[in-house]
């Protein structure tokens, strides 16, 4: 196993910089570069030379040897200055030494592989590293810290109780009707977790939201005051707002933080019916577009003819006499009135539309799916040979398995890892 290291502070030019090592060779290193290996877990002052003996930096180091750390290996820490060019000596050093970066996400892919973490944590991990809101990152704790596990868990042990009553069943002697009668008990528990797994199911999307980001379109005719919409909520002016029709050509894009969700709001080209400029038209696509991937459409000056669960319906312009028709909020995007009311039903529907949730990955939510189908094939028809009901319920272990990473498949880990920052 290679020893490997990384700076796990950041970049460019900070005050302290933290540099992690990992593998069999980091207490040598350690005990070459600070002198002498320090007390285990310490922090310690010390003078980092290089091996030739020159001074290299004055910093803290911190041993730790494994197996009871963070990747489960040896591990040190370094604590330097934050310039490059004690970076760039120090990375030469290490190098010299025979150590070598670390990739993205390597140190907690150590500790999966040592058993240090499981695969639920480890994505909980990345999503609190990827975290910008408050939502984000409570979610993302929630999986860091094994709340989803546990659940994972849960679902484990009833399914091994079922499966242990259709196992009697297998092995009880050919008679009439008696393993069907016997295998029909384990249903209580296998409808336990259907149940369970399918409310989980159901809340995934609305995590995944959260933990993406949602989007948010502004729509509505030319000159209706999207872009002026847009100006207010970012607080700044973002678009261009003028009186001429079809000011708004690309979409303008702005992100922001809305009771804790990560919103990107879009600006888009105002939508007529006809247009002999080629450009506008051009613009008219990108609206659509953008109205189609949206989560929340914000639609302006709204016939409210229709239909779409999607849909906020605004009366701009209420400054000027305008009247809100039924169904829709009034407002003024240019002198703010209405703008409390609007902001009150616009957080609402975002904290509708993204919410917390357990299992948000498309990896996890995909073995999910295939563990509430082979369930619903059982229940379905629990009467059917229970050594056929038994492999269905192995099955969905397996799957279940496979979401901890108590399984581990190869090619996920690729995946998972590669979007980790360097050094975590
Ligand atoms: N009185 C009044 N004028 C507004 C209001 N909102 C926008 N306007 C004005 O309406 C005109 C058009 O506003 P924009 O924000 O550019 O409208 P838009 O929907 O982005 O227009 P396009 O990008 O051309 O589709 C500008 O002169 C704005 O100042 C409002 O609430 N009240
Ligand atoms: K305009
Ligand atoms: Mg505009």
């Amino acid at each position: 196993m290679e020893t490997i290291f990384a700076r796990s502070s950041g970049s460019g030019r900070t005050a302290i910089a933290v540099w992690r090592i990992s593998g069999p060779a980091a207490g040598e290193v350690v005990a070459k570069l600070a002198g002498s290996l320090p007390s285990a877990r310490r922090a310690s002052h010390r003078q980092i030379r290089d091996p030739l003996g020159g001074l290299l930096d004055d910093g803290i180091v911190l041993w730790f040897p494994g197996p009871n750390t963070a990747t489960g290996e040896d591990l040190a820490e370094f604590h330097l200055h934050g310039s490059q060019a004690v970076a760039t000596r120090f990375t030469e050093t290490l190098t010299g030494l025979g150590l070598r970066p670390a990739e993205p996400g390597e140190f907690t892919l150590r500790a999966l592989r040592y058993g240090r973490m499981g695969l639920l944590e480890a994505e909980g991990l990345g999503d609190l590293l990827d975290a910008e809101t408050e939502q984000q990152r409570q979610q993302a704790l929630g999986g860091y810290t094994g709340s989803a596990r546990e659940v994972v868990a849960g679902w484990r042990d009833g399914l091994l109780a079922a499966l242990a009553v259709l196992d009697a069943a297998v092995d009880f002697p050919d008679e009439e009707d008696v393993p069907a009668e016997i295998a029909s008990r384990a249903v209580p528990a296998l409808e336990k977790v259907s149940v369970s797994l399918k409310q989980e199911l159901a809340k995934s999307a609305k995590g995944r939201r959260l933990r993406e980001g949602l989007t948010l379109a502004i729509i509505g005719p030319p000159n209706a005051g999207k872009s002026t919409l847009l100006n207010r909520l970012v607080g700044e002016e973002r678009a261009i707002v003028s009186d001429i029709p079809g000011t708004t050509r690309d979409v303008v894009s702005a992100r922001l933080d809305i009771a804790g969700r990560l919103v990107e709001v879009l600006d888009t080209a105002g939508l007529r019916d006809e247009t002999d400029d080629p450009i506008e038209r051009a613009g008219m696509e990108r609206s659509r577009a953008a109205r189609e991937r949206a989560d929340i459409i914000i639609e302006l000056s709204a016939d409210g003819s229709r239909e779409d669960p999607r849909l906020l319906r605004v009366t701009n312009k209420i400054d000027l006499g305008e009247t809100a028709p039924e169904g829709t909020l009034g407002l003024s995007a240019l002198t703010g009135e209405g703008w409390d009311e609007f902001l009150i039903a616009l957080t609402g529907r975002i904290e509708a539309t993204a919410c917390p949730a357990l299992f948000t990955h498309e990896r996890q939510i995909a073995l999910l799916q295939s563990g509430a189908a082979a369930l619903d094939r059982v229940l379905d028809d629990p009467a059917q040979d229970p050594e056929l009901l038994a492999e269905d319920v192995r099955s969905v272990i397996a799957l279940l398995d496979q979401m901890t990473g108590r399984i581990t498949v190869e090619d996920v880990l690729g995946a998972i890892f590669s979007r980790f920052c360097i050094g975590k």
